[in-house]
């Protein structure tokens, strides 16, 4: 069965994404990004990725960040519980993706808080899976009661999770994601500790920070990191590299546009 990837429509609403870390811009251009999304679902489609559409939320600025609102574990689908209030509401088009896809879908709260009464929080971009392992990045949008949750989860699907401190970035995938070969990736400056991750290759661009598996020898990743590219190339990867600068600016990347169902993430 070939791969499939869920990808949501850019909002128009879009400039009016939530911003934590950035300064916000004032040239965010929703056209530009709707084109920068069809170029990135054409690149998925022709990886060999079957498109799921998730429904449009044109009132929700950032559904487009799609990782947020669902995770996939194998054939299950986790509906995430974002962080931020404002994105809650995106899991509402995630969750009924995830039921026409036929797949088993469990939800990672119920409202109840976990110990030491915190609330259960969980975004996907906070997951970064490796093998069996699911790293997760607790300190930003994501609670340890969520990380937490989601360990007990995929516990009955043969996965662990490790939680992984975070201060320097939104999500732990704006910091660090995995080549192919397990190989994290990262621009030190923003890793709060490089040194956790038994194989660590540092980019000399903070873009290149962010791959996207389409194969094993392919990397999608954005066109802003040139020298991190070439460094892929050097390790024999083939790159795919795309324009995605309207999504950067409201803190987003790669990553953040698909949720993969595929061995590799
Ligand atoms: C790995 N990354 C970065 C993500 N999965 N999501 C980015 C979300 C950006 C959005 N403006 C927000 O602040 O929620």
């Amino acid at each position: 069965m070939s791969p499939r990837a869920l990808v949501r429509a850019p909002s128009p609403q879009l400039a009016q994404g939530l911003v934590t870390h950035v300064e916000r811009s004032d040239t965010v251009d929703a056209d530009r990004a709707r084109t920068q999304w069809e170029a990135y679902r054409s690149v998925l489609g022709a990886a060999g990725f079957e498109l799921i559409e998730v429904d449009p939320a044109p009132e929700h600025p950032d559904s487009v960040f799609v990782e947020d609102a669902l995770l996939t574990v194998g054939d299950l689908a986790v509906v995430t519980a974002p962080g931020a209030r404002e994105r809650r509401d995106e899991v509402n088009g995630t969750r009924v993706a995830a039921h026409r896809l036929g797949l088993e879908t469990v939800e990672l709260t119920d409202g109840r808080r976990e110990e030491h009464d915190e609330p259960v929080h969980l975004d996907g971009g906070d997951v970064l899976t490796i093998g069996d392992t699911l790293f997760v990045g607790v300190g930003g949008r994501t609670t340890r009661a969520g990380a937490d949750a989601l360990g007990r989860l995929v516990a009955d699907v043969g996965r662990r999770v490790e939680v992984v401190p975070i201060s320097r970035t939104l999500h732990l995938k704006s910091q660090v994601t995995a080549l192919p070969d397990g190989t994290v990736v990262g621009y030190a400056p923003l890793v709060d500790d490089a040194s956790r991750w038994p194989s660590f290759l540092e980019v000399p661009e903070p873009e290149g920070a962010h791959v996207v598996v389409l194969d094993e020898r392919t990397v999608l990743m954005s066109d802003a990191a040139p020298r991190s590219a070439d460094l892929f190339r050097e390790r024999g990867l083939s790159v795919v590299a795309l324009d995605v600068s309207e999504f950067v600016k409201l803190e987003g990347c790669v990553t953040c546009l698909s949720v993969r169902l595929h061995p590799y993430d």
